[in-house]
């Protein structure tokens, strides 16, 4: 798969937008090859806690997409004053619905609730968000696990971009368990030479300016500028920041500070329309993954890390 381009002064806008749709065809796909082979129709289970409108927005979209490329879509509501263990006891009844391969408790939970516990009762096999430590654990020894949606996305666009990826210089910017940690653990299985830069990291331009490919995920609008960039190096811009726009209306801006930086870089997602899209998909790529784990089916290569 190639990603479609746009020119914006001198840097490729990569397309995330359009590539995620090209996932989503392919899951759409493998979810009518496991229906006609195996009778059997992947399910996500997506549990929200609480009335957050932006988290609302994403759920639904999931939900959206879920039931267009053809799997079952199941969506748990809680009242934002649900207990932890009305949580954990929905957790579980997910875990043994065999009509469910894959569960997303979507987070941040409210203050009252231990998110670790929570992540660590989903049953490793249906945690399609690859949060658990199990998971986790995989992934930093090499071994198969659930990859974490915005990572396995960052990098379907990295590889579609660059081919492969041994020996370049990549800086992940941010640390955090659900991008930042799991990015570097995938670049690094690319053979990447990994550095992670985060709030402490001293001269953090000159470290990310030696970066062939820099991750940015620390959730600070237009963090990242042209002057931090060396020349024709791949940026990929995780952050979702809303921001006040010009006319006090919000809008949505990345990480990175894409007017500025697209004059020096050699390719760089746009946001939105840039790793957003992807997650989702890959979202739904997970989901077959663990159903065809769960059954014993051939697991489509191109959709898993
Ligand atoms: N357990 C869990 N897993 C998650 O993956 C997870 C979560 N909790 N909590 C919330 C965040 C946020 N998130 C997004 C996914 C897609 C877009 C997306 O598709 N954004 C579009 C639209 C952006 C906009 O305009 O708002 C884009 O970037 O183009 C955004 C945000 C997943 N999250």
């Amino acid at each position: 798969m190639t990603a479609r381009s746009k020119e914006l002064t001198g840097a490729k806008l990569i397309d995330g937008k359009a590539f995620a749709a090209r996932i989503r065809a392919r899951v759409a796909e493998e979810v009518e090859r496991i229906r006609a082979e195996a009778g059997i129709v992947p399910g996500l289970a997506v549990v929200l806690v609480g009335e957050d409108p932006a988290s609302q927005i994403y759920v639904r979209n999931k939900a959206k997409q879920t039931v267009e490329s053809g799997m079952h879509s199941v969506e748990h509501r809680l009242d934002a004053s649900a207990t932890q263990d009305e949580l954990l006891g929905l957790i579980g009844t997910l875990n043994a619905d065999p009509a469910i391969h894959g569960i997303l408790v979507q987070l941040p939970l409210p203050g009252h609730i231990d998110e670790e516990r929570v992540i660590n009762a989903i049953a490793p096999a249906k945690d399609v968000d690859g949060f658990h430590i199990s998971n986790v654990g995989l992934l930093a020894t090499g071994q198969k696990a659930m990859v974490p949606c915005t990572p396995l996305g960052s990098l379907m666009l990295l590889r579609d971009e660059l081919g492969d990826l041994s020996g370049r210089n990549a800086v992940v910017i941010g640390r955090s368990n659900i991008v930042g940690k799991p990015m570097a653990q995938l670049l690094l299985r690319e053979s990447c030479t990994v550095t992670i830069a985060h709030s402490r990291t001293k001269d953090i331009e000159e470290v990310v300016s030696r970066a062939d490919i820099v991750v940015a995920a620390v959730g600070r609008p237009r963090m990242v500028k042209a002057s931090w960039i060396k020349p024709g190096a791949t940026v990929i811009d995780v952050g979702i920041n809303r921001i006040e726009g010009p006319e006090g209306k919000p809008i949505v801006v990345g990480d990175v500070d894409t007017d500025d930086v697209a004059a020096v870089a050699g390719a760089i997602t746009p946001v939105p329309g840039g790793v957003g899209p992807m997650t989702i998909a890959c979202l739904l790529a997970n989901t077959v993954t663990a159903c065809c784990r769960a059954h014993g089916l051939a697991e489509p290569r191109d959709l898993t890390a």
